[in-house]
This record gives structure tokens, sequence and C-alpha cells, in this order.
């Protein structure tokens, strides 16, 4: 039997569950996940309430009030240094709360986080099999043995991904997009009820970046709630039903729809959301 040892935490920054709870169940109700269920279904996955956040005392985004519906795919959009990872950090519980109030609903406090793909180190000498299979670790118990079925997810999870031929390749000979997939394979075994993604699609080619939204799009087809930092407009415009939109110190939940058809009022010569969204794409 394959015992598998507790990785280091840095290996786990991005496959972390914070809390244990059940899974989410999605639009309509539906149920999620593979693993119990029996909480009461919640229009909302999400809540934020005059929710600030920062680092050391420094306010980046303040008074975020607004709620995600469970299953909803939300784009998290604005320009560089805007506030969209701070933010993120902050609903993974990776930063404190400077002030305000965050509730998830009971089943989908299971969250699968996922930085910037900069944040990974690959100089840990660990195979792919071993990188994916750490997303697994919270169900192979104590003293970390995998069963066949952890195993037979493991084998899923990379065949889904395009990693089954590479999975005893060192990760540090993984190419730029293939431990993107990798990290994707990784957060399918987590089995999580909402996911934050971190510009998942950053220096990745246009089959990867589609591969990967595939997976975006079954997860959401499974009622997971997704929220995904961005700055493509056609992405966000074809596969995103709702823009969380991070802009000088605020955030706030729009549908895409609303944003993409606003136009400007060139009469009063003011900006509008639809300009913010254009600047905030192209930056
Ligand atoms: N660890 C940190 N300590 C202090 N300030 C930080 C830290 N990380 C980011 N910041 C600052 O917080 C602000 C928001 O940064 P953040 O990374 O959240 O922006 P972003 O919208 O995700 O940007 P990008 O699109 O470039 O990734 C920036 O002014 C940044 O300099």
């Amino acid at each position: 039997m394959h015992a598998f040892a507790r990785p280091p935490l840095s290996f786990l920054a991005d496959s972390r569950c914070r809390r244990s709870a059940r899974h989410c169940r999605g639009r309509g109700g539906r149920a999620v996940g593979s693993h119990g269920l029996g909480a009461a279904v919640s229009a909302a996955a999400l809540t934020l309430t005059g929710v600030s956040a920062g680092y050391g005392g420094q306010t980046t985004v303040s008074d975020v009030s607004l709620a995600v519906p469970a299953g909803a795919r939300v784009a998290v959009i604005g320009a560089n240094g805007a506030g969209k990872s701070t933010l993120l950090r902050t609903i993974a519980g990776e930063l404190p709360l400077m002030a305000g109030q965050m509730r998830r609903c009971e089943t989908c406090a299971r969250m699968g986080y996922l930085p910037q793909a900069a944040t990974v180190d690959r100089r840990f000498p660990i195979s792919v099999y071993e990188f994916v299979a750490m997303g697994a670790w919270q169900r192979m118990g104590v003293f970390r043995r995998m069963s066949p079925a952890v195993r037979q997810s493991i084998a899923n999870a990379l065949e889904r991904t395009g990693l089954s031929a590479l999975s005893r390749r060192p990760i540090s000979e993984l190419s730029g997009g293939q431990l993107q997939r990798a990290r994707f394979a990784r957060l399918i075994l987590q089995d999580a009820a909402m996911l934050l993604l971190d510009e998942p699609f950053a220096g990745v080619d246009r089959p990867t970046r589609e591969a990967l939204m595939t997976l975006v799009d079954s997860w959401h087809a499974e009622g997971r709630t997704t929220l995904v930092v961005l700055h493509d407009v056609e992405l966000v415009r074809q596969r995103f039903e709702l823009c969380l939109t991070v802009d000088d110190g605020h955030a706030q939940l729009t549908p895409t729809v609303e944003l993409l058809t606003l136009r400007p009022t060139p009469a009063d010569g003011k900006s509008t959301r639809h300009d913010f969204l254009r600047n905030a794409l192209r930056a």
C-alpha cells in the first residue's frame, strides 16, 4: 500500500480546505460533489457584509456587501493593483477580515483556492502524480494511505487534465501550461463546492485555456460556485454570468450582460460602468 506523507504547507497553498464542511447544493437546490450532503439549500453561497480587506492595517478594498448565488460563475475583474487578489485571499481565509462579516453557506465552506501561478515553488522534488495526489490528502486518513478509490480518482483527474502520460515527471520539468493543468487536477480531487481561481489562464496557450475553461464549465454544470479573476473580456462575456468588479477601493456584483450593454453617456460626459469594464480589462 502506498503511504503518502503530509505535504509541506507551501505545497498545500492552493489545495487547502480551510474548514471541513459538507458540499454545496447548486442551482435549483441540486446536490454537488461526491460526499455527504444534508444542509438546507441556500440561495447564496457567499455573503459579504461591509467587508474591508487589505494588509497591515492598510485597506485595499472597503465596505463590500454582496451575495454570490450558489452555482454561479463569477468573473472577478478590475485593473492591475485594484485589489482582486486581496479580496479573493480574504474570501479564501488567507487574509483576516479587516472589517465586516463573511458568511459562506454551510455546504459552501468547502473551498478550493488557486493562487496566481507565480506563487508556486516548483523546486520541491515531487512527481506530477504526487503533486496532484495532494488534492486527495484529506481523504487519505491519518496514515495517508491511498485506497483504490483514491488512486482511481487521481487517475481520473490526470486524465481529465491531459496529464496521464506525464504523471511520473518531476514538477520542476513541467511547462507553465502543464503545471497549471496539474494544479487544476489537484483541485478536481478536492471536490470543493466553491472554487476561487486567481488568474488561472495567465500565460497559458489557447488550447490549454480552453481545456481548463471546460473544467470550469463542468464545475458550473455540477452546481459548484466559481469566482475567477480574469482580464479577458471575451471570455467574461461568453462564459460568466456575473462580474465582481473591483475598482477604486470598491467592489460590487453585477450581471455581465448589464455591464456589457451599458453605453457611455456623452451627453453629460460622465463615464459609465461600461467604460470602467473596458478600461479595467484593457489593463
Ligand atoms: N502582501 C502585500 N502586502 C502589502 N500590500 C500588498 C500585498 N500584496 C498586494 N499588495 C497591494 O495591495 C494592492 C492590491 O493588490 P492585488 O494584488 O490585490 O491587486 P490585483 O487587482 O489582484 O492586481 P493584478 O491584476 O495586478 O494581479 C496593491 O496596491 C498591492 O501593491
